[in-house]
């Protein structure tokens, strides 16, 4: 599945590729933040919608929602945790809120599967039509319905737009912060891809410093911070702690990832290295590192996830340089705070001049 998806990413990250030349040739600043949402959007259109959708065509600008949906459902419910608060709640307008993103989300899902319903015979390779499909061969055990086909697809769009998107936007704050670090991957890009003007996927596993910030980006900023929260099944004691069954457990990831105690005292530092020649992994079995979840609901998107920001970062890496407009406090001082929301991307959005650069240099 990851890989029968290839040329649509290729040909994404070339129109992003050819943007950013069109900024350097006339040495303007470029929203790298908007940049990223936009391909990882138009990525998992296709992926799972089977096209891209714009906002020209009457449907709804599905960036922006995206980010809406992110930080409604993201803002912190106090009336489930201290119901005497609900009026907090309230006048922040939290349902409406929901409700109205929920509609917009839900109006537009109608419209794609209705439109690859009504044209069956229209060879499309998205995941909406697979879906379609076994609804047509009736071979679920049960009634699976279109309602279930919107959410899965929702569930797709979701989780992989705006968790890629950050991840993408925080490795390359941190590349920005650490030239040192862009220094060591072009070169290990220019001993795997030195003629090629494009590093593709083959290329990328070959990569391990590549993959190591990658790893230490997750490390330092998971996307989604704090992971899916858990329902206990049965009474739990916890380092003197009873736990009831039912207790509703919310995991921490971002604050495990940066703990001194686990990962020595220079936790808060971006230190690639760290991952190199390191077993580790982040397939939900070491609880010292678990950005895509662990257990049964662990997130399916981590290959789709990992290939797609390689090849981005390598191809942005291997083509320009990136300078940060110099601030009041220095580039040194490149603001790291956090939005409030389900993921954590950048608070304000990474702008940077990008500068064409001859390979190999
Ligand atoms: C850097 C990118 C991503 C990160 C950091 C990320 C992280 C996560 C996390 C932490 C969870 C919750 C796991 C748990 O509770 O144990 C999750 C679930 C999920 N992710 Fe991802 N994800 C990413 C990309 C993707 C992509 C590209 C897709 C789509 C193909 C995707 C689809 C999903 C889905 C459908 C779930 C829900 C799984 C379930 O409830 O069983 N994610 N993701």
């Amino acid at each position: 599945m990851v890989r029968s998806f290839h040329k649509e990413r290729e040909e994404e990250i070339n129109i992003l590729m050819e943007k950013l030349e069109q900024a350097s040739s006339s040495s303007s600043t470029v929203n790298l933040s908007q940049f990223f949402i936009t391909l990882t959007s138009d990525i998992m259109s296709k992926v799972a919608l089977g096209r891209k959708y714009s906002s020209d065509e009457g449907t709804v600008n599905i960036k922006t929602v995206v980010r809406t949906f992110s930080r409604v459902f993201g803002t912190f419910p106090v009336a489930e945790y201290i119901p005497s608060l609900a009026w907090i709640d309230w006048i922040r307008r939290l349902d409406g809120k929901a409700e109205e993103v929920s509609k917009t989300f839900d109006d537009f899902l109608e419209k794609v599967v209705q439109e690859h319903d009504f044209d069956v015979d229209k060879k499309r390779s998205g995941f909406v039509d697979r879906l379609l499909s076994i609804q047509r061969e009736q071979t679920t055990p049960f009634v699976f319905d279109r309602s279930y086909i919107k959410l899965i697809i929702l569930d797709m769009f979701i989780g992989g737009t705006a968790t890629t998107s950050s991840l993408l936007e925080w490795t390359l704050t941190e590349l920005v912060r650490h030239p040192e670090c862009v220094k060591k991957l072009r070169d290990e890009i220019c001993s795997v891809s030195a003629h090629n003007s494009y590093v593709n996927e083959d290329d990328v596993e070959k990569m391990n410093y590549l993959n190591a910030i990658v790893k230490e980006t997750l490390r330092l900023h998971p996307p989604l911070s704090i992971i899916v929260p858990r329902l206990l099944s049965e009474d739990v004691r916890l380092r003197g702690y009873d736990i009831a069954a039912g207790t509703q457990v919310m995991i921490n990831a971002w604050a495990i990832q940066r703990d001194k105690a686990t990962w020595g005292p220079d936790a808060e530092k971006f230190k690639p290295e760290r991952h190199l020649n390191s077993s580790l992994d982040f397939q939900g079995q070491d609880y010292k590192f678990i950005p895509f979840g662990s257990g049964r609901r662990l997130c399916p998107g981590i290959r789709l996830a990992l290939v797609l920001v390689e090849v981005t970062v390598a191809n942005l890496v291997k083509r320009f340089d990136w300078r940060v407009q110099v601030g009041p406090y220095g580039v040194d001082k490149l603001y790291l705070a956090e939005a409030a929301g389900i993921e954590a991307c950048r608070k304000y959005p990474l702008i940077v001049f990008p500068t064409s650069v001859v390979f190999p240099i």
